[in-house]
C-alpha cells in the first residue's frame, strides 16, 4: 500500500469527503485522513475499492500511502485548524512535497504558510473551491494561487475533476502568492451581493405584488431562462416550492431572517476598504447580515414606528421591472468585485486575467451565471478595460435596465421596503458615471478646519486658503 496513491485529502467533511470522490472518479487513486474515524469509515464504505481510495486517522499511515511527490489537499476549517494541519504532517513530509490549502482561508495567511513551508523545501499554494458539496462531487470551479511549477503536479487532477464549461474545465493557475485565496474571497463578497439583492426582489414581489410563493418559484424559473440564468437563481426559484417538512406551509416562511456568515464576505469589504476600492453593494450585503442578526431589537423598533402599507403594484409590470433590475444590480455586484481583483492584482503583484477569472466562474462555483460569459468577453476585448461598466456592451445593457432599478428604488423608499442593495447599487452607478460629484466642497471643507489643502479645476497645483477672512 505504501506509495500507491495519486493524491491525499486532509479532512472528509462536506467539501472533502466529496471532492475526494470526485477525484476517485476520475480515474486517481486518492487516500484521505480525518480525525474523526466515522468519516474514514464513511468515506471507504463510499468508495467501495480500497485500492482506489482509501482513508486513515494515522497521519503516518497517511503519509506513507501517498506517492511522491505528496499532492496533499486540505479541506478543513479556515483559521488555527489549517496551521494545526500543516505542523502534524511536517515531520513526515519529504522536500518538494506539494500542500494545498482547498480552505476559505484568509489570504495574508496564505502568504505566511507559503513563506514558512518554502524554507522546509514544502510547496504550499491555496486554491479557493467553490460549488458546495454538490460542486465538489460533481465538479467546482478551483481557484489555484501559488508555485507555478508545483500546480503543474496537480494540474491534470484539478483539471479532471472540476466543472466544465462548454468542454473547458473551470480552473487555471491565477498567479503567484495568495492569489487563489483571494481570488475565493472576492467570489464570496459578489455571492453575498448577489444574495442580498435576490433576497431584495422577493421582499418587492411579496409585499408590492402579492406574490404566492407558487408564483414566486414560477417567476425565478422563467427568469432562469433568460438572460438571469445562474446557480442562485436557480437555486431561489426551487426554495419556493419546497414545503415544510413540518406541515406548516412553505419551508421559506418559517426560516428565521437572521443571516449568519463566516467571514469571506466582511474580508472582502475590509480588504476593498484597505485598498481604496468602493464595492459599496458587498459592503451593504454583509451590514444586512449584521442587521439580520439584530432580530430582537428590530421587533421593539418596529413597535415604535409607524410604516407605510404598501401601495399595490400591478403584478405583470411589477415583475418586468423587477427582471430588470435584478440584472442592472447583477451587472454593478461584477463589477465591483472585478474591479477589486484588478487593483489588488496591482498592490499585491498577483499579475490576475480578469478573462480568465470570468471564464472559470462561468460553471461549477455559486455565482456561475449566464453573464460571466459577457463577463469574460468584455475583458477579453479590452485587457485594460478599468470597469465593466466602461465596456461598450455593458453599456447598452446599463442603459435599458437603470429606469426601472430607479423607479423600484423610489417606490420602496416611500413604500417603506428597504432596498439596500438595489439602492446601492443604483448610487453607485450615478456615482461612478458623474463627471462632478460634490466632493469639492469636502475638500472645502477639510482645508477649512485642518488645512489639508486641495487641487483646482483651473490650475495645477496645491492650494491652501486662509477661509472666512
Ligand atoms: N461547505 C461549503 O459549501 C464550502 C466550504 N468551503 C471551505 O472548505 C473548508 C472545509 O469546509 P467544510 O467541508 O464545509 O467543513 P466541515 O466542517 O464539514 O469539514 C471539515 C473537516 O475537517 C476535519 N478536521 C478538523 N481538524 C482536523 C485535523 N486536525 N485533521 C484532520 N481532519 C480535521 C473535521 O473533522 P471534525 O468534524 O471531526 O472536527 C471535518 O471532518 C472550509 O475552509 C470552508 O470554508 C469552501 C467552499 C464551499
Ligand atoms: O465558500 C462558500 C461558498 O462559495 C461557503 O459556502 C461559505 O461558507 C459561504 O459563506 P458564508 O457562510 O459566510 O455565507
Amino acid at each position: 500500500m505504501a506509495d500507491t496513491y495519486d493524491f491525499g485529502l486532509v479532512g472528509l467533511g462536506v467539501m472533502g469527503q466529496n471532492f475526494i470522490l470526485n477525484v476517485a472518479d476520475n480515474g486517481f487513486t486518492a487516500f484521505g485522513n480525518d480525525l474523526d474515524p466515522e468519516k474514514v469509515k464513511a468515506l471507504i464504505k463510499l468508495g467501495g475499492d480500497e485500492n482506489k481510495i482509501n482513508a486513515s486517522v494515522a497521519v503516518t499511515e497517511f503519509i506513507k500511502a501517498l506517492k511522491t511527490p505528496r499532492k496533499i489537499m486540505l479541506l478543513v476549517p479556515a483559521g488555527k485548524v489549517v496551521d494545526i494541519v500543516i505542523e502534524s504532517l511536517l515531520p513526515h513530509l519529504d522536500e518538494g512535497d506539494i500542500i494545498i490549502d482547498g480552505g476559505n482561508s484568509f489570504f495574508t495567511d496564505t502568504d505566511r504558510r507559503e513563506a514558512y513551508l518554502k524554507e522546509k523545501g514544502i510547496n504550499f499554494f491555496g486554491a479557493g473551491v467553490s460549488g458546495g458539496a454538490k460542486g465538489a462531487r460533481k465538479g467546482p470551479s478551483i481557484m489555484p494561487g501559488g508555485s507555478r511549477d508545483a500546480y503543474q503536479h496537480v494540474k491534470p487532477i484539478f483539471e479532471a475533476v472540476s466543472a466544465k464549461y462548454k468542454g473547458e474545465p473551470c480552473v487555471t493557475y491565477l498567479g503567484p502568492k495568495s492569489a487563489g485565496n483571494y481570488v475565493k474571497m472576492v467570489h464570496n463578497g459578489i455571492e453575498y451581493g448577489l444574495m442580498q439583492l435576490t433576497s431584495e426582489i422577493y421582499d418587492l414581489l411579496r409585499k408590492a405584488g402579492s406574490l404566492t410563493n407558487e408564483e414566486l418559484h414560477k417567476t425565478y424559473a422563467l427568469w432562469n431562462e433568460g438572460r438571469l440564468q445562474s446557480f442562485l437563481v436557480e437555486i431561489t426559484s426551487k426554495i419556493f416550492e419546497q414545503k415544510d417538512e413540518f406541515g406548516n406551509g412553505n419551508l421559506v416562511d418559517q426560516i428565521l431572517d437572521k443571516a449568519k456568515q463566516k467571514g469571506t464576505g466582511k474580508w472582502t469589504s475590509q480588504n476593498a476598504m484597505d485598498l481604496g476600492i468602493p464595492v459599496p453593494t458587498i459592503d451593504i450585503a454583509v451590514s444586512m447580515r449584521e442587521i439580520s442578526a439584530l432580530k430582537s431589537e428590530r421587533i421593539k423598533a418596529d413597535e415604535l414606528y409607524d410604516r407605510p402599507t404598501p401601495e399595490s403594484f400591478d403584478k405583470k409590470e411589477l415583475i418586468v421591472k423587477a427582471e430588470n433590475a435584478l440584472y442592472f444590480a447583477f451587472i454593478i455586484t461584477y463589477a465591483q468585485g472585478m474591479h477589486q481583483l484588478a487593483d489588488a492584482s496591482k498592490e499585491y503583484g498577483y499579475e490576475l486575467k480578469l478573462t480568465e477569472i470570468a471564464k472559470i466562474w462561468r460553471a461549477g462555483c455559486i455565482i456561475r451565471a449566464a453573464l460571466l460569459a459577457d463577463i469574460a468577453d468584455a475583458f477579453k476585448a479590452d485587457e485594460n478595460l478599468q470597469n465593466l461598466l466602461l465596456s461598450t456592451y455593458f453599456v447598452e445593457k446599463v442603459q435599458e435596465t437603470v429606469d426601472s432599478v430607479r423607479e423600484l428604488v423610489a417606490y420602496g423608499a416611500k413604500n417603506g421596503i428597504p432596498l439596500p442593495g438595489l439602492s446601492n447599487a443604483l448610487t453607485y452607478f450615478d456615482a461612478y458615471t458623474s463627471t462632478r460629484l460634490p466632493l469639492n466642497l469636502i475638500q472645502a471643507q477639510r482645508d477649512y478646519f485642518g488645512s489639508h489643502t486641495y487641487e483646482r479645476l483651473d490650475r495645477k497645483g496645491i492650494f491652501h486658503t486662509e477661509w472666512g477672512l
